[in-house]
């Protein structure tokens, strides 16, 4: 089974207009509610591509009802943990550039972190559980940190997708695929990454230091994938940027999907790929056929650090 955690999940309030002017009145007609946060759109697209799976983390009040609800409409298992805190409301404003606003967090107790551990460790060998979106800092990283070292003991493919001082400190344990962004792996070794070349080298730490797929996105220029034995690399396909919200996440869905049913790392790239543009070419998630139509447009190259430095 796979499962998925989203500590802070969200609603996205998603509104389109042509001209946003900060600081007036603007008016909106085109206006939508996604369930959102990291791990959920991971689950939604998951299930999208046919894979059976469950949304954990925690979610409360009248917004967490509504995600919860929306999650089971879509056939997406749910099985979070209740907050009495509102589940915050994040505000995507799509015009000429795109803006966000994203909420904090929820607080959580000792309690309600403790029934997460629960589920992690009921967990069977072979699962899969994707950590993805802000980990707020007030939880401590050695809370994540056991969260981790349980998949480990069982066997289990962890999966991360956050950034922040959290990711640098739970990447000391093992994990089986972590998904930064070029800004992301950047910060987490405090330089500004600029080329192929520097992408490359510290995936390559990354790996060296016991992850086992890493895959750096670089929004439209597409993305590379380092693992102990391979290193490759593919452009995004061309089209309509529309919504790059869940671009991220949908790279991570297609890669686990694929990689679940071929256990082939260069195909699951491929298709991880092809979802993360899907996602960027539409409004809400990516579809399959969508995800399909641009399969034949993604090339994977092996990257040798000489096709960039001469
Ligand atoms: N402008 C774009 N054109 C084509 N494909 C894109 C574009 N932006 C993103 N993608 C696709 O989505 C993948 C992930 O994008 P990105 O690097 O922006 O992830 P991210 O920063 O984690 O996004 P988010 O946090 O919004 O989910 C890219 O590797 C690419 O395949
Ligand atoms: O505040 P976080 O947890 O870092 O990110 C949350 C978020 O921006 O990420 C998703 C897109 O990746 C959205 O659905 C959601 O609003």
């Amino acid at each position: 089974m796979i499962y998925t955690c989203t500590i802070a999940p969200s609603i996205d309030y998603t509104v389109y207009l042509s001209d946003f002017n900060s600081g007036k009145l603007n008016r909106t007609n085109e206006v939508y509610y996604y369930p959102g946060g990291k791990g959920i759109n991971v689950s939604r697209v998951l299930k999208r591509f046919g894979v059976a799976n469950t949304a954990l983390g925690f979610a409360g009040g009248f917004t967490g009802r509504y995600i919860e609800e929306y999650l089971k409409n879509e056939g997406v298992e749910t099985d979070f943990i209740e907050t009495t805190e509102v589940t915050r409301i994040n505000v995507k404003i799509k015009s000429e550039s795109e803006t966000e606003l994203n909420g904090p967090g929820p607080e959580l107790t000792v309690d309600q972190l403790s029934a997460l551990t629960k589920k992690v460790r009921d967990m069977n060998e072979g699962d899969w559980f994707v950590l993805a979106g802000s980990l707020p800092n007030a939880i401590g990283q050695n809370y994540f940190l056991e969260l981790a070292t349980i998949c480990q003991a069982k066997n289990i493919h962890f999966v991360l997708d956050t950034s922040g001082p959290m990711l640098k400190s739970i990447l000391t344990a093992p994990v089986f695929l972590v998904k930064p962004n070029q800004q992301e792996l950047g910060e987490l070794f405090g330089v500004d990454i600029t080329n192929l070349t520097d992408v490359y080298h510290y995936a390559r730490k990354l790996v060296e230091s016991g992850t086992e797929h890493v895959v750096v996105s670089m929004g439209g220029e597409g993305a590379m994938l380092v693992t102990k034995d391979i290193a490759l690399i593919a452009k995004a396909p061309q089209g309509t940027v529309v919504n790059t919200v869940g671009a991220g996440d949908s790279l991570v869905s297609g890669f686990i999907a694929s990689y679940a049913a071929s256990r082939d790392a260069s195909q699951a790239f491929r298709f991880g790929i092809a979802s993360g543009s899907a996602t960027a070419f539409r409004s809400d998630l990516c579809r399959k056929e969508d995800v399909e139509t641009l399969l034949d447009q993604i090339e994977v190259h092996p990257f040798e650090e000489k096709d960039v430095t001469g």
